[in-house]
């Protein structure tokens, strides 16, 4: 692809110093991975600055360089006010714009992200779609798994995959979408069929300023789904949520509110929550069915509602839709049940904001016959806010409750327990920083009815001590602590 056309993407007409006949045969971001050809992006990091590569990525090949400040090179620089942007849109130009042939869903929120696109997928599978989901678990391209670094990747690499999704005659794409993707624009350029938003509670406050801040992030995702009102676009929204006006005016395209209030458009009716399933009756305005899920929790039938008016808009039947619900088995790590054939209950949950715990814990409370013991700790190198009112939602919630490591990542596991305990009194709480032991300890103590929830990794089969990642499973654990147990 010849540069010229790139400088065009880029809207750059000032060009007499660069040649732009220049054959350019691949984009980067990383100058470890520039080859003969390549045009290389300078990005500003957190740990390091692209611009700092340049003389290496010419030293490997690079052809062109674009940056958004002065740089020492012999290539041809392409000056742009925002590097960021600027490989979004040469990303997405380069590999065809592949998300203008793909039906893309992105989901956004502070919980139920990840839920939804499972829930999604079933039901967009049934309903005899060829889907990708891409997300914190992984990317999974029909039934291929790839691992993934971040719940959503950088632009370079979703304009890269989207391609080959496209390649692969993949219909529809179910694409968490963080805040941290949207305010460092790794989604910039990617176009949206529909976007969903679930809630906004507190999470991610060392990055983004305040709430309000965190909101408006959030909220770039309805902002972006365009200005074409020819084209079939939805946003689908929360409307129980404190911030649902903040999306809802973001967006000029029609707006499909679902909740648990009258103004939903879908809603349900008649909840039962058990103790390892719930009931409930769907009402849409063309539609009205009832769902007997496997899943539990009131934060799960809003999951299920999302899912619900997200399928209508693709009239999605609703038996398909509603079979498709009742099927699934909920996600890996959230709200997963371990069984070993002991006489307590055993859950997993990937909770780990002050919100989504005590969710978690509200469903579990209804539910209880005797203690509910939790085993928490909150990840290093993150949110410290959320470090003290995660430990309240625990204390009470719980009748007792270990407090112990998450990912401590660089941060000292005492100090970020130190956070989370220093202003907690009584006798109901025992810290164990080793997260193993605190899972033992907590299986030991177990009586019989009693639950223990052991919260914050979900999924995860790592710890991450000091940027080391060791295997970690929490299910792993615990199913082996009980089997010993049991022997006894
Ligand atoms: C804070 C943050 O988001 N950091 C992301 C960022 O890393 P960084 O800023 O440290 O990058 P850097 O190492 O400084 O490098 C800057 C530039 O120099 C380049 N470079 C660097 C070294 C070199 O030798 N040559 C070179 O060219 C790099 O390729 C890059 O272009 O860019 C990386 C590549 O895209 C991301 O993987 C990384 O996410 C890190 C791992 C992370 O932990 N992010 C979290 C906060 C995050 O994004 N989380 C959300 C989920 C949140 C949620 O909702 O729960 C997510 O979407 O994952
Ligand atoms: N709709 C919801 N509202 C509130 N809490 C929820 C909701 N759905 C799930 N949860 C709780 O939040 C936890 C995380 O759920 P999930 O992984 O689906 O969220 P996510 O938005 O993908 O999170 P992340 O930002 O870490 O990717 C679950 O384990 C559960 O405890
Ligand atoms: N996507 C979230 C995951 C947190 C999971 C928790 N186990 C932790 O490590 O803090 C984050 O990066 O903040
Ligand atoms: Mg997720």
């Amino acid at each position: 692809m010849f540069l010229h056309e790139l400088l065009e993407v880029l809207q750059v007409y000032q060009t007499a110093n660069i040649p732009t006949r220049i054959n350019i045969t691949d984009i980067e971001m990383d100058s470890r991975k520039v080859e003969k050809g390549s045009l290389f992006v300078c990005i500003k990091g957190f740990q390091s600055d692209g611009h700092d590569f340049a003389l290496e990525a010419e030293k490997r090949g690079a052809y062109a360089v674009v940056a958004e400040q002065h740089i020492k090179t012999n290539l041809p620089v392409i000056y742009v006010p925002s590097t960021v942007k600027a490989l979004a849109l040469l990303a997405d130009y380069f590999y065809g714009h592949p998300s203008h042939d793909l039906n893309i869903i992105g989901i956004t929120g502070t919980n139920g992200k990840t839920t939804l696109t499972y829930l999604l997928n079933s039901i967009f599978k049934a309903h005899g779609h060829r889907t990708a989901v891409i997300g914190t678990i992984d990317m999974t391209i029909i039934n291929e798994r790839y691992p993934l670094s971040n719940t959503t990747p950088d632009a370079l690499f979703l304009h890269k995959h989207l391609k080959m999704m496209k390649e692969k005659q993949i219909q529809t794409v179910l694409m968490e979408v963080s805040s941290h993707a949207l305010h460092l624009g790794r989604v910039f350029g990617i176009e949206f069929d529909t976007v969903i938003f679930t809630n906004l509670t507190q999470d991610h406050l060392d990055y983004h300023l305040n709430m309000n801040d965190y909101a408006y992030a959030k909220s770039l995702l309805f902002s972006q789904l365009g200005n074409n009102y020819k084209q079939r676009k939805t946003a689908i929204i929360n409307v129980d949520d404190r911030y649902a006006d903040v999306m809802m005016q973001a967006t000029g395209f029609p707006v499909v509110p679902y909740g648990l209030s009258d103004e939903a458009f879908v809603r349900a009716k008649n909840i039962e929550l058990g103790a390892n399933d719930s009931f409930f009756e769907a009402l849409t305005l063309h539609s009205k069915f009832q769902v007997h899920s496997k899943m539990t929790g009131k934060f799960n039938i809003y999951n299920m509602l999302a899912a619900i008016a997200t399928s209508e808009c693709y009239d999605i039947p609703s038996e398909t839709v509603k079979n498709a619900l009742e099927q699934s088995n909920g996600v890996p790590g959230r709200v997963e049940s371990v069984k070993a054939g002991q006489s307590f209950a055993v859950i997993v949950d990937y909770a780990h904001t002050p919100d989504s715990l005590e969710n978690v814990l509200e469903s579990i409370t209804e539910i209880k016959k005797c203690k509910i013991i939790t085993v928490v700790g909150c990840g290093g190198d993150r949110d410290r806010t959320k470090r003290p009112k995660m430990a309240d939602v625990a204390m009470k919630y719980s009748d007792y409750t270990f407090f112990t490591s998450d990912n401590p990542r660089t941060e000292d596991p005492k100090a970020i327990l130190k956070d989370m305990t220093g202003h907690l009194s009584g006798d109901r709480f025992r810290v164990i920083t080793d997260r193993k032991e605190a899972i033992k300890q907590a299986i030991w103590s177990a009586e019989k009815d009693d639950i223990i929830l052991i919260a914050g990794k979900g999924h995860e089969t790592y710890q991450d001590i000091n940027g080391q990642r060791h295997h970690f499973d929490d299910r792993e654990i615990a199913k082996a602590y009980i089997e010993d147990r049991l022997k006894e």
